[in-house]
């Protein structure tokens, strides 16, 4: 069941900037896709539009080529996840789960065992007896799991479904889903700002900016060839050089990088390097790169298995560099030292622009 968003455009107040504008894509069928984006982008607003629980201004919603615009949330047959985990807590983890169900007037016997098979599916068969408040954060969004599964939904609609969990429990819950998409092959939609948690899960992936749609893609599309500054900036931590087209090369500081197509000379061209894209050594060894630069190491800031270089640039730009803790160790700078810098790749986008 694939999921069609065709211009759906919602203003919350006449006049005022819509939250979600003008927006159209198509999350494929069977695949995870995730809406990616700033707080204030728009991606809940659309998660509810496809829901059936906000109305669009303009613009449709198909699921499985149906027309769902004008269905109430009931009709779509839509399974949602929300961040706080909305459990009735004066309910059994199998009443819970059974919720649905019984509202569907299924037979006692099918409710059951759907609530049996639901529980296996999220590995919480001996917790069925238990009320929300005797569980933890990721076993009751596990149940939440299990109470949007349990009628069989079309499609999957996941709000931030792990954003009041903690890093560790985050992380499991993660490679969690993924195995449950992989049994369950259902067509999923995940809200996220979390651009590690979109990149690493999904197939398709839909960055969101100021209620529009800045790009779509895979996930490789999107890191190793965004299609505007804000998509580069906000995937992957770039640092941004500022400079200008000179004789058919991209000068940005003392780099010369290639020029994009269609730029003018004298143009003004921003670079986007990202932390792992740049090489740092003591003396020149016939730089791999673009063309090495050098840098004065202004602070250091070591996180876990690698060290974060922050390098000022004689044209006064800043560039953080991630390099590992044992190339770091075998580099031995320290604060206020020079280093040559080999930026390995950049992303050059040529005009003004705001990000
Ligand atoms: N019910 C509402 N009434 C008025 N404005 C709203 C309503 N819901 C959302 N908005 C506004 O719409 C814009 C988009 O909000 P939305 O919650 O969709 O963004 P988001 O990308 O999901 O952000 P976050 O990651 O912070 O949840 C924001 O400016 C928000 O203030």
């Amino acid at each position: 069941m694939s999921i069609i968003v065709e211009q759906l455009t919602r203003r919350f107040s006449p006049g005022g900037s819509p939250a979600v504008a003008d927006v159209s894509f198509h999350a494929p069928k069977g695949a995870i896709t995730s809406l990616l984006g700033p707080s204030g982008a728009g991606k809940s607003t659309l998660l509810r539009l496809i829901a059936g629980l906000e109305v669009p201004d303009v613009g449709r919603v198909l699921i499985d080529g149906v027309d769902c615009t004008s269905l109430p949330v009931q009709q779509r047959n839509v399974g949602v996840v929300f961040q706080s985990y909305a459990l009735f807590r004066h309910m059994t983890v199998r009443e819970n789960i059974a919720f649905g169900l019984n509202v569907r007037k299924l037979p006692r016997e099918q409710v059951e065992a759907r609530v049996d098979e639901m529980l296996r599916l999220v590995q919480l068969e001996a917790l069925g007896g238990r009320h929300p408040g005797q569980l933890s954060g990721g076993q009751r969004q596990r149940v939440a799991f299990a109470r949007a599964l349990a009628i069989r939904p079309r499609v999957l609609l996941l709000d931030e479904p792990f954003g009041a969990l903690d890093t560790r429990v985050r992380e499991e819950l993660r490679e969690w889903l993924h195995a449950l998409h992989e049994s369950t092959g259902l067509t999923t939609l995940l809200v996220t700002h979390d651009q590690q948690e979109a990149l690493e899960i999904s197939q398709h992936v839909v960055v969101m900016s100021e209620g529009r749609m800045a790009q779509s893609g895979s996930p490789e599309d999107i890191y190793d060839r965004p299609l505007s500054p804000f998509v580069a900036s906000f995937i992957g931590g770039a640092s941004v050089l500022r400079g200008h087209v000179l004789e058919g090369r991209v000068a940005v500081g003392s780099l010369a990088l290639a020029v994009p197509p269609a730029a003018r000379e004298g143009e003004a061209v921003h670079a986007f390097v990202r932390p792992h894209d740049v090489k740092l050594a003591r003396t020149v060894v016939g730089g791999r790169g673009l063309s090495p630069v050098m840098g004065t190491v202004e602070r250091l800031k070591s996180v876990g298995g690698f060290v974060k270089v922050l390098l000022r640039l004689p044209s006064g730009d800043e560039v953080t560099v991630q390099v590992p803790r044992t190339e770091f160790d075998e580099l031995g700078v320290t604060e206020g030292d020079a280093v040559h810098a080999d930026v390995r790749t950049a992303t050059v986008f040529v005009g003004d622009y705001a990000i």
